[in-house]
């Protein structure tokens, strides 16, 4: 498997060492603009193969998308990241014409690719990202799901007293302060709800408190995360590369699914060679679904300041 990560900064570097700390891919391709950033960033990261134990043969490349031809997956990670006191919406303005160009760039040289938004604001990047390349719905994942479950199992291991490897935690709805849908409702330890542990108060902090990981990263590090949103790439590029059909919450485009239309959103998907493979539409409760469409009504706001 080849696979293009554009933007070598903090995300997308992660992106690239955990892809090839986890070596399943022969070739991961890192571009940015910043003239010998990515070439840089790929030999430092070539100097941990032996380290590390991976074969995955890393190169860099200043604005150079023919090194990226017959990519399978490409991760869109270029752009800029808040900083304290900012929404990702807020980040609308610069990073739309990046990610456009960028996404034009990489279809041209690899006609089959997957592409993997990240940058933000990312559900509304994913959506522009369908308008800009007319590629099949199937082939452009927005990544922020997989992320946010991360935090929420983080959270909720965290108030618990579980280990995170006995929860299980989803998060739909846009990748935004406001609008992700913890689905605490469902949220398991091994099988156990989470009710059977947490009372109504510590299950309504641990949903805020997920709901603004992001935030209270960017004010902790003066800009946003990168290891977590690194590992949640690695792990979709992972489920394309094996063909292993794991579900993870994923910006989709939505053509009716949960009554939703011509929007990208975070909702279960599966994901395998194909990409999307397909839409899980899960049963919500009331109240689950009123935050849905909540959430998708802010996010179609953001969309239409494009
Ligand atoms: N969806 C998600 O869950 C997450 C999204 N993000 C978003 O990811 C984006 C990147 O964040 P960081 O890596 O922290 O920022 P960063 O500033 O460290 O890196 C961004 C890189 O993009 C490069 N770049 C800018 N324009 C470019 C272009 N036209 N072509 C190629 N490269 C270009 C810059 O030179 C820079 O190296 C931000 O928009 C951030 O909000 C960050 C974390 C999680
Ligand atoms: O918070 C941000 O701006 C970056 C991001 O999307 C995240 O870490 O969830």
């Amino acid at each position: 498997m080849k696979v293009t990560v554009v933007g070598a900064g903090a995300v997308g570097a992660s992106c690239a060492e955990y892809i090839a700390i986890k070596n399943f891919a022969e070739e991961i391709v890192l571009v940015d603009i910043k003239e010998g950033f990515a070439e840089g960033k790929a030999m430092d990261l070539m100097q941990t193969a032996s380290l590390n134990g991976f074969d995955s043969n890393i190169v860099g490349a200043t604005n150079d998308y023919s090194k990226t031809a017959g990519s399978d997956v490409a991760v869109i990670t270029s752009g800029i990241p808040r900083k304290p006191g900012m929404t990702r919406e807020e980040l609308i303005g610069i990073n739309a014409g990046i990610v456009k160009d960028v996404a034009t760039k990489l279809i041209a040289e690899s006609p089959n690719v997957i592409i993997i938004v990240v940058s933000n604001p990312m559900d509304t990047m994913a959506y522009l990202a369908h308008k800009a390349t007319g590629l099949s719905k199937n082939r452009i994942i927005g990544m922020g799901g997989a992320l946010d479950s991360a935090r929420f199992k983080f959270r909720l291991a965290e108030a618990i007293g579980c280990p995170q490897s006995d929860v299980s935690a989803m998060v739909i709805g846009g990748h935004s302060d406001t609008g992700m849908v913890p689905l605490i409702e469902k949220a398991v330890v091994n099988s156990v709800p989470v009710s059977e542990f947490l009372s109504e108060e510590k299950m309504a902090e641990v949903v805020e408190a997920t709901k603004v990981g992001g935030a209270t990263l960017t004010k902790l590090l003066g800009t946003s995360a990168w290891y977590a949103p690194g590992a949640a790439v690695s792990e979709l590029v992972k489920a394309i590369a094996l063909d292993s059909k794991k579900v993870f919450p994923c910006s989709a485009l939505l053509e009716g699914e949960y009554g939703l239309s011509d929007i990208s959103i975070g909702v279960p998907c599966v994901i395998g060679k194909g990409g999307i493979e397909k839409v899980l539409e899960i049963e919500l409760s009331d109240a689950e679904k009123a935050k849905l469409v909540d959430s998708a009504e802010g996010v179609a706001a953001v969309n239409a300041l494009l």
